[in-house]
């Protein structure tokens, strides 16, 4: 049966990016045998000038008649003087993944061999990096109750909420307890537990869940030590499992590791349909100039075979056609290093593809 495949390319780097990610994934259904179906929505600034709002119904829809989605970033500076939640982030992107119900975002941070000189890491603290980040994405500080009010005293005040039900941690903590079953059987669960009721809960629900899997270690750490942790050791991790915005802060973060944030894909999963993006944002400053690094977006596709296609072995082919092509010596500018072979966006989705089609014969 033919399945449905969203493009949402958005903004800046996004209409730069999603082409290389459907290239390869066309490479992998034809040689494969998967009946894939392609159709193109608007969303964030592109959607706001457009159609004059950054979620268009047609978009949501398209979403939902999908069996996956792939999207570019939202977001820049043409329309960051708009009220927050008519922006393309918070108007767009966060109710997409909430109305979808995409609560897990898993963001694999793992180093290819051929970047260890990318990081800013030495060799023996980095070589073999393979680290999950399963963030909360559909609770916490983002959807919390906010407001702004002028205060009895005159002060201009703004308040927002961290809201967390026992509910939506156990689902993101059982998640990660699962995927760490099929990895190295550690979990740390990252909160503030030292100051925040929020993250206290967070901590009881984790030990609750962590009963049903003897076989998994858990350990608690507070979010200022994982970020210090993450660049003194960061091969200590295996699964980290945390709320939504120190998910978003942290695996920035790690994304240098595996040598640029142009590297770290992800899948948005909890739903019927599934989301799959890359880290990164829309990169005004490069954008329009065949600069960015579409290998996270390429690395989401192959999330996307896994968890969507049900095509372990279209994942594995474009994984292993990345190493080559990374092997080989080609970098886009972010992974730049003496004697590489510099490619633009378009041309390091060419080859890859062209990797992926040799690969799969
Ligand atoms: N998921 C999303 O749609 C998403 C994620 C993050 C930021 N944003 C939005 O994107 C806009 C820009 O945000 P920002 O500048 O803080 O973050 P950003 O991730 O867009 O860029 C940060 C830096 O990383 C570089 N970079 C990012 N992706 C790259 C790639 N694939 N290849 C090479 N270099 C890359 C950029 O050039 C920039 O120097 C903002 O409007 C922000 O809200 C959207
Ligand atoms: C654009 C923004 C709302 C988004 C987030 O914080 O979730 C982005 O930074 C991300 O990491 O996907
Ligand atoms: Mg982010």
């Amino acid at each position: 049966m033919t399945k449905l495949i969203a493009l949402l390319p958005g903004d800046g780097i996004g209409q730069e990016i999603v082409p290389q990610g459907r290239k390869v994934l066309e490479v992998v259904a034809s040689r494969l045998g998967l009946e894939l179906e392609f159709e193109e929505g608007l969303i964030g600034g592109a959607a706001i000038d457009a159609a004059g709002t950054p979620l268009p119904e047609a978009t949501l829809d398209l979403c939902r008649r999908s069996t996956a989605i792939l999207l570019g970033a939202v977001g820049g500076p043409k329309w960051d003087n708009l009220p927050v939640h008519l922006r393309p982030e918070a108007g767009a992107l966060l109710p997409l993944r909430k109305q979808l119900g995409l609560y897990a975002n898993l963001r694999p941070a793992f180093l290819f061999a051929p970047l260890a000189k990318a990081s800013p890491l030495k060799p023996e603290l980095i070589e073999g990096l393979d680290l999950l980040a399963v963030r909360e994405l559909t609770g916490g500080l983002y959807f919390g109750e906010k407001k702004t009010f002028r205060r009895e005293d005159g002060q201009e005040t703004a308040i927002d909420t961290l809201v967390y039900t026992e509910g939506e941690i156990e689902r993101i903590v059982r998640l990660a307890f699962e995927l760490a079953r099929k990895r190295r059987r550690k979990v740390t669960s990252v909160d503030k537990a030292n100051v925040l009721e929020s993250s206290r809960l967070w901590r009881r629900v984790a030990e609750r869940v962590a009963q049903d899997y003897p076989d998994v270690t858990l350990e608690h750490m507070y979010v200022d030590n994982c970020a210090m942790q993450l660049v003194r050791w960061p091969k200590q991790f295996d699964v980290i499992v945390t709320e939504n915005m120190f998910g978003d802060i942290l695996t920035d973060q790690a994304s240098v590791l595996a040598g640029s944030i142009g590297m770290l894909p992800s899948a948005s999963l909890g739903g019927e349909v599934a989301l799959y993006e890359p880290s990164h944002g829309s990169a005004p400053d490069i954008a329009g100039q065949d600069k960015a690094n579409p290998l996270a977006t390429i690395l989401s596709v192959a999330l996307m075979l896994k968890f969507s296609l049900d095509c372990e072995e279209g994942a594995k082919a474009i994984e292993q056609a990345v190493a080559e092509v990374l092997a080989e010596g080609y970098r886009t500018a972010d992974l730049w290093e003496e004697g590489a072979k510099l490619v633009g966006c378009r041309a390091m989705g060419d080859l890859v593809a062209e990797k992926v089609a040799a690969i799969l014969g």
